[in-house]
């Protein structure tokens, strides 16, 4: 009876275990006995441990499920996490907790317990608890959405901030996005009555209008971003997959899984494209005489940069690993979410055909028989909608960037303990039927009456977080996303290829996209041909 019991204990371990760790050779195949030999030493260890905090303290924990010795509740967590989470609240409430290896976790469902951690509590939640791969991909947390609530922090978002999002640096960024959308439709339009990737092409239109900022250039002069969307989408999934170094920190110096060896490498590819730029900008910057670059016009924030870096003020001097952990923040953070929103509401659109008719007779009322320009945006009042409602159903970072209070805490009357890893679920919380009317129902028109912005101030919507830790891309993400979109839907007709099999489910991970990428085919919309150049 026994044995039996202790036979099922390592049949569900090693059924389990296929989700989070798929053996790929030999390698991962010893990686994989020796971490089941290592099993029962850290099994004692964790009963040892269990045993003391519960001496130890009169805490009360958010309830959860239990799970195994050392490794928690990680082998019964599915591929969609978001999903898994929100099926969890039902069960356990508002809040509630689980151990993934030794790392305690808890997970915020609702509004009102949202509030707590990311407005009442925000200084207190506001510092990260990053990975193992975020630690490699921005050299230590020198970015700012890895790093920990400091001046660092502080200095690094100001920064971007005040040069590179600020209303006067958008303002004077205009002519990039006007060129860069132009340009797509142009290309589009050499594509017309072909199967279009729609991802790839808004990806292709943020990533130059961003380049062009940074350092003056659209990424597509020349060879030197050839595979970067394939590189950049590796680390956006290395960044959220499942790792046992995480979850069980003794170990990661084994790095079992892999999974730091290949962000490593990742790490090399994307960082020698930016090494290129950098080098060429100081070797540029050397041959002018001094003042020179200054007097051509607007400084980019390379220039701005790597001027900074010659200053020996403490507070704000970086060397090229700040500059290079910025430049991967900016780079990642704008395009991969753009364009996975671009796709989510195309496929929206497609999908809800009364929707598409709707925008169409909008862009002929505000846009009549011309090509968009920015200025049209602000009267796009319905389709500013129908993106709301597609943040509201398919938040990108559906759990946000996890949080990690600094001190012991309280939440929602239980413990919280410092160093914990805090979820907030978005997700969960914009599909609440407490909080939204047929909230699994498209309807755009609850984002009419104007009352809803990306501010997180209504903690019922917070796409882009909320608090200090929000993302500060929102005026440059909101305007591309409306102008790329705009665009889009005024200069093009758009179906789906035929005998395509249309489906809308996601797959989680850092930036939740859509699992079987979008693919439709332009027809040319409007009469004149010239438009299109
Ligand atoms: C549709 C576009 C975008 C979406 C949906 C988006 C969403 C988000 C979300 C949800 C977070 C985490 C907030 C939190 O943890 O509370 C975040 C953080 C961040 N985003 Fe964005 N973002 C977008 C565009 C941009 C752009 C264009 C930039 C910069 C040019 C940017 C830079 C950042 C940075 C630096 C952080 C880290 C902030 C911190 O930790 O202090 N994002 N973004």
């Amino acid at each position: 009876m026994k044995s039996d019991f202790k036979d099922k204990i390592y049949l569900t371990m090693i059924n389990y275990w296929s989700w989070w760790w798929e053996v790929d050779n030999e390698t991962d195949e010893l990686s994989r006995t020796i971490l089941t030999i290592l099993v029962p030493i850290l099994a004692l260890l964790w009963y040892k441990w269990t045993i003391s905090l519960i001496h130890n303290r009169r805490t009360r924990f958010a309830p959860g499920p239990y799970g195994l010795p050392v490794f928690g509740y990680l082998p019964f967590l599915s591929h969609n996490l978001h999903e898994r989470f929100t099926e969890m609240a039902h069960k356990y409430g508002p809040i509630f907790s689980l151990n993934l290896g030794s790392k305690f976790h808890v997970v915020v469902n609702s509004m009102d317990l949202a509030k707590v951690v990311a407005r009442d509590l925000d200084q207190t939640f506001a510092n990260r608890s990053p990975t193992v791969t975020a630690l490699t991909i921005t050299y230590g947390a020198l970015d700012i959405a890895w790093s920990n609530n400091n001046s660092h922090w502080r200095n690094m978002r100001k920064l971007l901030v005040s040069q590179v999002l600020s209303n006067a640096n958008l303002d004077a960024c205009q002519g990039f996005r006007t060129s860069e959308v132009r340009k797509t439709i142009s290309n589009v339009y050499a594509r017309m009555g072909t199967a279009v990737d729609v991802n790839e092409i808004a990806f292709d239109t943020e990533l130059n209008v961003v380049t062009n900022m940074l350092w003056g250039c659209s990424s597509d002069s020349g060879d030197l971003f050839h595979g970067f969307r394939e590189v950049e989408f590796k680390i956006i999934e290395l960044l959220a997959a499942p790792n046992i170094s995480d979850f069980i920190p003794m170990l990661s110096w084994f790095d079992l899984q892999g999974r730091n060896r290949e962000m490593q490498k990742q790490k090399e590819h994307f960082y020698r494209i930016l090494d290129r730029i950098i080098e060429e900008r100081i070797e540029t910057n050397s041959t002018k005489m001094e003042g020179v670059v200054e007097e051509e016009g607007r400084k980019d924030f390379l220039q701005i940069m790597l001027e900074l870096k010659e200053q020996k003020d403490d507070s704000t001097s970086f060397d090229i690993v700040h500059i290079k952990a910025l430049l991967f923040d900016i780079l990642t953070a704008a395009t991969d979410t753009t364009s996975t929103m671009v796709e989510w509401v195309m496929a929206e659109i497609l999908r809800n055909p009364g929707v598409k008719t709707k925008i169409q007779e909008e862009l002929t009322e505000v846009v009549g028989i011309n090509i968009v320009e920015e200025s049209h945006l602000p009267r796009l009042k319905y389709l500013d909608a129908v993106v709301k409602e597609t943040f509201r159903v398919h938040p990108p970072l559906p759990l946000l960037i996890q949080r990690s209070p600094d001190e012991h805490c309280t939440l929602g009357g239980y413990t919280i303990p410092k160093g914990s890893i805090v979820y907030i679920n978005v997700w969960a919380i914009q599909r609440d039927p407490k909080n939204w009317t047929d909230a699994l129902e498209f309807r755009p028109e609850r984002f009419l009456n104007g009352k809803w912005d990306y501010n997180g101030n209504n903690l019922k919507f917070l796409p882009f977080g909320s608090g200090r830790r929000i993302c500060p891309g929102v005026p440059l993400g909101e305007k591309m996303l409306m102008y790329i979109l705009a665009s889009l839907l005024h200069s093009f007709e758009w179906i789906l290829p035929k005998d395509e099999e249309f489906e809308l489910s996601d797959e989680f991970g850092f930036v939740t996209k859509k699992r079987k990428p979008l693919v439709a085919i332009p027809l040319q919309r409007l009469s004149d041909a010239t438009l299109y150049k």
